[in-house]
Parts: structure tokens; C-alpha cells; sequence
């Protein structure tokens, strides 16, 4: 009676999948043969090579079509009259607005990315459709159910932003390959080949000519008919050798650390480069991305470690390539891990500085996966969370609201158990996004732009995308393609003037109401002026902040050359690596206040060994786990206390 009970809801349920990848594929299989009969998918892209190893709706006949229209075609072949209709399309498009999410009974995410799962959050709210998300990076994943008014939406807490590194660690004192990857990436690289504009802590300067440091030459300037291959060369000098004795200069810097050794490329490779294979003058394929210092050069495997002198080939070879066959390119290149010859020259670069500070050196493909913060897809993952998925979607349709679960599944078991099933928590009272909590802003009135504050705030920390702006009943912003020419021509020129001399001017006390049409999402910002930011930990040049208390980090040594790195947000965030913020896993031993309730976050880690794994969302005490559910779910909970009784926030009934 039950079972068939249950099938009935699932029959006529009509429910909205929104990502077909690798989640998304599992997920529709999944959902089809638990017996679902209308589903919609939305995902806006096509199959590439690279899915096929774990999205196996997808065969390489398909590669370059709809991965929405495809899956849908693979699943029709098993399941051959059930009903799904696919839309290749962004789901932050005009067309999915609230009538459209209304027609759901849930919605269910398998995306990759922060930016679309907040926007699905606000429409599901707005549209008052339960929303289940998911994320999975490598063997962690988790599934969240939230159900407005009951349990908390998906912003109810802000998320950890990635990890990043302290200027001082990065430029003058790396430990790790990593801090010299992130040089390579984010100092060198970017100075070299990118917008020449942009700020950069390298240190450029050279002694050369002048005694006074503002009058040095900037050392990456090209000299006037100086041959690439001498021009890298000078590049390198500068940056393994020159600085390096620079920075030796400072002796404080070295007393408690081994001092670096700087390194001159005519000592590692005095004569010229020479080539293996000789195909140095032609681009393969006339194609300038299959540009490669490592075939040029004859390396062949991307595994092997390179000597220092093979690093300096790597480098030398990649930056003449550089420049003879992507001249075209170079001013607006920014790092990406799948451009052959950028990953190619931060990998030499990065051995190189770690061989000047005695760090181990790592290989090419070792150091990709740093440096493109990859963490590899692994299928059975997706799968167990897809399964997570459905029987939570199932719930949601029965609506056995006090058996909703989050869970996580762990890398290594937690007391024999690799999931981790966690009571949901309640809305937090103030979230900005689903308590319509007002936010505060400090700004230096006279100095930020209006421009600042759309860039930085509105779009960059409240992921909106049409926003309006208004101040009281003047509107001072507004996109879209209905405006008019002389309002379009009124809002271009408010972006370049400060908030203080806007047609309505913002100052301490003002308050700015933002809001996004297409989200159906409003939210008032109460400003404060003030007047000086600290450049390195506020460097927006403003302060968001109010929709939950959030924990102070356990300061460590942030001091100008501190020994360990230090996070520039207030979350440790476990080094997942992952390129698109799939997980939110918040740091063991931070406490986070939800709603005011006190909400512990304990360390699981004694129980796990990774250290990205020993990162819960979750209180686990020492008692044996207890299957709690009665029924045959696969939902197993550690017992009662684990959530601390009285400190958990139960869902609202
Ligand atoms: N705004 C969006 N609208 C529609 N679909 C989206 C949106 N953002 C992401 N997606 C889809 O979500 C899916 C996420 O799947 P997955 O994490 O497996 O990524 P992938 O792009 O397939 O693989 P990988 O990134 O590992 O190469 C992708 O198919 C992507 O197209
Ligand atoms: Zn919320």
C-alpha cells in the first residue's frame, strides 16, 4: 500500500533537473527508473571529449551537441514513454522565470558552479518550489534539501570563498610548490602575457641605470631589436636571480628560514637552446593553441619530473614560442589549465622558484592539477549522490517534511559509515536572501564609484544580474533592453561618479534598495561611510556584511613574513581545489551561528585521515550509529546526540 502509494506521487510528480553532466546524468537515469514520468532538464551545454568518461548518457558521436536534448534521447531508449523535455539553454535566461518554476513540485540541481545554483535558489523561493542541491568534488559530495519557510535556503549561509595566499608567502618566502605555482600563475604569467594594466606584486624593477628605484627600467619591457631567446633569458635572470639576491639582502627575512639560492639561466644553460625534433618553425595544425615547448623540445611524458636544466628549456622554449607564435595574444591572456603552452611555462617557472628555495619539484601534470585547481571527477560519486537526490526528491513529494536529510558522503568512513546523514536546519532568521534581512555596507562615499559598488557588490557578492538600483524613489541604475536612449545614457554616466555626488546623493545612513527582476529578489543595503580600507584584507575597498555572524578565524601568524599561509576570508576552507565551488564544506571547530542558534561544527577529523574530508558540516559524537529510519531508506544517523540536542535547531514543523 505504501509502495504504491508512493508510486503514485512519483508518477505524477513533474519535476525540473537542472545540470546534465556528470551528476545530472546519473540523476536522470536514476529518476527514470525510479519511475518518474514528466522531467524537464535544463543545461546550456554541449558534450565535449572530456565528459565521456563518466557521463555515460553521452557517446563520442554526440560530442558537440546538447547535452540536455541528448540525454533525454538516451534515456528514451529504456524508458521509451516517459515524458522529458529538454531545453538547451542557461537556466539564468528570461524564459525560466517564476511561472515557469512555479509548474515544478522540485526542483533538483546537479550544477557546477556558485553563481547558477544561487540564482535557482532564488527562484525556487520566489516560486515556493523545494529546491534539492547537490555537489560532488572527487570523493565528496553532499546533497541539501531546502524548503522555504522550513528548512534553510541555500544562501542561508555565506559560502567559503577560495583559499588564497598571503602576498608576503607568495612573493618572498613559498614553503609549498603550491605558493610558487600561484607566482607563476598569478605573478608571472599574468605580468608577462596579460593586461598590463592590472596591479602586480612582482617585483619589476631593476638597479640597472639608476640609482633611484622609480627610475630603474622596468626589466619586462622588451629592449628594442633584443632576440626572444635574450629577452627570456633577461627574464629569467631577473626574476631566479636578481630578486632572489634581493630579497637575500633583507637578512631579518632568513634568520629563522634556509635562504634561497638565486639562479642564472647561463649557469644552468650556457649555450643556446637546442631543439630535438626540430619542428620549432612551424605551428602545427596553423593552429597557434596546439603550440607546444615541451614537443618542440622532444619531452614527451607530462608525468616525468624535469631536471632544473630541462625546466629552463621548458621556460626559455615556451616564452620564444610566446612570443613568435602568439605574439597576437599576448596583453590579454589570462591563465587557463586546458592552454597547453601557458600550463607548460607556469610548470618550468614554478620548478624553477622551488628549486631556488629547496622546494620539491613536481611534473607537468602534477603541477596542471594545481594550478587549474582540478580535482578529478569520480563517477561512483555522482551516482550515490544522484541516488541521494531522488530519495530526497521523494520525500519532498510525500511531504515527510521531519525526514528531510542533508548528507554527506565522506572519502574515508567515519565510524564504517561514508555517508553522513544530518537533520536539516531551520531558515536563518537573518539571510538576506530568504528573510529579507537587510544588509550593511562600509564605503568611503566620496571615493567608490557607483561602478564599484555595482561590480563588486551587486553583482560579485549578491550574484545578481539585472539589477535596479534605487536610492529612495530615485532610480540610479538599471539594465536592460527595453530603456530608453537618454536613461541608458543617465545610468552610464552614474556609474562613473561617486556615491556621495550621485543625483541622489549616498551617504552614512542612506539606504539602497537592489533589486533583480529576474530573480524576484530584492534587498535593502544600509550604508555606512567610512573612510580607510586595509589594501591587502578589504581589497573591494568596502565592507559587506550582516546576514549572519560570522566566526572569527583563529588568528595565525599574518605578520609581513608569516610561516604558515592564511585565508583571506574568515573560512578555512578545506583545500578541495575544486574550479568550481561544488562544495561547501565549512571548516572543522568553527562555530557558525544560524539563526541565532548556536550551531556546532565539530571536527570529524580524528575519524577521517584527509584533511579535506575532516571538514563536516556536522557534530559527530563517539556513540555507534543507529539507523533511525524505519523504513528501508538507505538513511543511517549517528545518534541523537550527535547534533547536540539542545543546541539543534530543529525544522519547523
Ligand atoms: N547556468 C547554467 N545553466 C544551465 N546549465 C548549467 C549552468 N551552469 C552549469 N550548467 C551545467 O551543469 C553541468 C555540470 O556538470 P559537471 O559538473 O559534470 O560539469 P561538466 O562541465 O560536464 O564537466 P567538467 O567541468 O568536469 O568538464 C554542466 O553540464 C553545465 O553545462
Ligand atoms: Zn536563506
Amino acid at each position: 500500500m505504501e509502495f504504491e502509494q508512493q508510486l503514485e506521487v512519483i508518477k505524477s510528480a513533474k519535476v525540473l533537473m537542472v545540470g546534465a553532466g556528470g551528476i545530472g546524468c546519473e540523476l536522470l537515469k536514476t529518476l527514470a527508473l525510479s519511475g518518474f514520468q514528466d522531467i524537464h532538464i535544463i543545461d546550456m551545454d554541449t558534450i565535449e571529449v572530456s565528459n565521456l568518461n563518466r557521463q555515460f548518457l553521452f557517446r563520442q558521436s554526440h560530442v558537440g551537441q546538447s547535452k540536455a536534448k541528448v540525454a533525454r534521447d538516451a534515456v528514451l531508449r529504456f524508458r521509451p514513454n516517459i515524458n522529458i523535455t529538454p531545453y538547451h539553454a542557461n537556466v539564468k535566461g528570461p524564459e525560466f522565470n517564476i511561472d515557469f518554476f512555479k509548474q515544478f513540485n522540485v526542483v533538483l540541481n546537479g550544477l557546477d558552479n556558485l553563481d547558477a545554483r544561487r540564482h535557482v535558489n532564488r527562484l525556487c523561493l520566489a516560486a515556493g518550489v523545494p529546491l534539492v542541491e547537490s555537489g560532488t568534488t572527487g570523493f565528496l559530495g553532499q546533497v541539501t534539501v531546502h524548503v522555504k519557510g522550513k528548512t534553510e535556503c541555500y544562501e542561508c549561509q555565506p559560502k567559503p570563498t577560495p583559499k588564497s595566499y598571503p602576498v608576503c608567502t607568495i612573493t618572498s618566502t613559498p614553503s609549498k610548490f603550491v605558493h610558487c605555482i600561484v607566482w607563476a600563475k598569478d605573478l608571472l604569467f599574468a605580468k608577462l602575457f596579460g593586461d598590463k594594466n592590472q596591479g602586480n606584486d612582482l617585483n619589476t624593477r631593476s638597479s640597472d641605470g639608476a640609482s633611484s628605484s622609480d627610475n630603474a627600467e622596468d626589466a619586462f619591457e622588451r629592449r628594442a631589436g633584443e632576440d626572444s631567446e635574450h629577452y627570456g633569458r633577461r627574464i629569467y635572470d631577473h626574476v631566479f636571480g636578481y630578486n632572489i639576491e634581493m630579497a637575500l639582502g633583507n637578512e631579518e627575512a632568513w634568520k629563522n628560514r634556509d635562504r634561497p639560492k638565486p639562479i642564472y639561466s647561463g649557469d644552468v644553460l650556457p649555450e643556446k637552446l637546442s631543439y630535438q625534433n626540430g619542428n620549432v618553425e612551424d605551428c602545427p595544425n596553423g593552429d597557434p593553441s596546439s603550440v607546444s615547448a615541451m614537443a618542440s623540445l622532444g619531452l614527451k611524458n607530462p608525468q616525468d619530473i624535469w631536471s632544473l636544466r630541462e625546466n629552463t628549456r621548458v621556460f626559455l622554449e615556451a616564452f620564444k614560442l610566446f612570443f613568435g607564435k602568439r605574439e597576437k595574444e599576448i596583453g590579454n591572456l589570462i591563465f587557463d589549465k586546458d592552454d597547453q603552452l601557458a600550463v607548460e611555462l607556469v610548470t618550468a617557472a614554478a620548478n624553477i622558484r622551488a628549486a631556488s628555495f629547496g622546494i620539491p619539484l613536481h611534473s607537468l601534470f602534477e603541477a596542471k592539477g594545481i594550478a587549474g585547481n582540478i580535482v578529478h571527477a569520480v563517477a561512483t560519486t555522482n551516482a550515490i549522490i544522484a541516488g541521494l537526490i531522488v530519495i530526497e526528491a521523494i520525500k519532498v513529494l510525500r511531504g515527510e517534511t521531519n525526514k528531510y536529510r542533508m548528507t554527506y558522503c565522506l572519502e574515508h568512513p567515519a565510524r564504517k559509515m561514508l555517508l553522513m546523514p544530518v537533520e536539516p536546519f531551520e531558515p536563518n532568521k537573518s539571510c538576506y536572501v530568504c528573510s529579507e534581512t537587510p544588509l550593511s555596507l562600509e564605503v568611503n562615499t566620496r571615493r567608490s564609484k557607483l561602478r564599484d559598488f555595482v561590480d563588486k557588490i551587486v553583482k560579485s557578492k549578491l550574484g545578481m544580474n539585472l539589477p535596479i538600483i534605487m536610492h529612495g524613489s530615485t532610480l540610479l541604475y538599471e539594465v536592460g533592453d527595453d530603456l530608453e536612449e537618454d536613461e541608458v545614457a543617465n545610468y552610464t554616466a552614474n556609474l562613473e561618479k561617486v556615491l556621495a555626488e550621485l543625483p541622489s546623493p549616498v551617504t552614512s545612513g542612506s539606504v539602497l534598495k537592489v533589486e533583480d527582476l529576474q530573480q524576484e529578489f530584492t534587498c535593502n543595503i544600509n550604508v555606512k561611510h567610512r573612510e580607510n580600507f586595509d589594501k591587502e584584507k578589504e581589497p573591494d575597498g568596502m565592507l559587506l556584511s550582516g546576514w549572519t555572524e560570522i566566526p572569527t578565524p583563529e588568528k595565525e601568524n599574518d605578520s609581513s613574513l608569516g610561516k604558515e599561509e592564511i585565508v583571506s576570508t574568515p573560512y578555512q576552507t578545506a583545500s578541495l581545489g575544486t574550479e568550481n565551488d561544488d562544495l561547501e564544506i565549512i571548516p572543522a571547530g568553527v562555530d557558525i551561528v544560524p539563526g541565532g542558534t548556536k550551531r556546532k561544527l565539530s571536527d570529524i577529523s580524528n575519524a577521517t585521515t584527509s584533511s579535506s574530508a575532516g571538514v563536516l558540516d556536522v557534530t559527530v559524537n563517539s556513540q555507534k550509529p543507529e539507523v533511525i529510519d524505519d523504513d528501508n531508506d538507505v538513511v543511517v544517523m549517528i545518534d541523537g546526540g550527535n547534533l547536540n540536542a539542545n543546541k539543534k535547531k530543529k525544522m519547523l514543523e
